[in-house]
């Protein structure tokens, strides 16, 4: 089970991220209250092992911006959030090996894990790091291949949330939080053993 845990701002949360077993993190470089400069993030990131992805996070920015930003930071993929059209994430392909497409659940269009020659499909609640969830039962279709569940999860309820939709992977903020935008070391740690005790892919 790949997890990315979402919104760290820390160097604390990023060692407990990454001791934990965490896949992925992810810098919000797009305006939030976990928003983080793109200098910040790349002090954060620096010594994060190879293994361990590590992805900045935008919304409704146009692709000069994503790519300035993405550069500074030197994050590993880029996380996309708004309605982006294909021609965006082609154009991106070239600036990162690793593109992660996300989307609401409640968009018109198909899930389809790839259908943009993204690596990973995000599925999200209507507000991303909101900590509200959505009912996949109001899905026409979920997903197959690699696709994240992300959206009001935590670190009591993402292993019956695997259980019931079987995604590829996992992705939280609001979940390992102590309050808005703060994070907390041992929430992280629960969250992870409990997505990888949840079986693999
Ligand atoms: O986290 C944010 O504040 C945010 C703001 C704007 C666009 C995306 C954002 N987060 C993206 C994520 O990957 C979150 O982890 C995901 O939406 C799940 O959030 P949560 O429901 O809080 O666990």
């Amino acid at each position: 089970m790949f997890v990315k845990i979402c919104g760290l701002r820390e160097p604390e949360h990023v060692a407990a991220a990454v001791s934990a077993g965490a896949d992925a993190i992810g810098f919000v470089l797009t305006e939030s209250p976990r928003k983080v400069t793109p200098e910040r993030a790349a002090e954060l990131a620096a010594g994060v092992p190879e293994t361990v992805l590590t992805v900045g996070v935008f919304a409704r920015q146009s692709i000069a911006e994503v790519r300035a930003l993405a550069d500074v930071s030197g994050v590993r993929a880029i996380q996309l959030h708004g309605n982006y059209p294909v021609e965006s994430f082609t154009a991106l392909a070239e600036h990162s090996a690793r593109l992660i497409r996300a989307v609401g659940a409640d968009t018109a269009q198909p899930l389809t894990a790839g259908a943009f020659g993204e690596d990973m499909l995000l599925v999200d609640a209507p507000r991303p790091g909101s900590g509200e969830s959505w009912d996949p039962a109001v899905v026409p279709s979920l997903p197959t291949g690699r696709w994240l569940l992300a959206g009001g999860l935590y670190p009591d309820t993402v292993a019956a949330a695997i259980t019931a939709v079987r995604p590829w992977g996992v992705d939280v903020s609001s979940g390992v939080e102590v309050s808005r935008g703060v994070k907390d070391s041992d929430a992280i740690r629960r969250f992870v053993a409990a997505a990888k005790s949840s079986g693999p892919h």
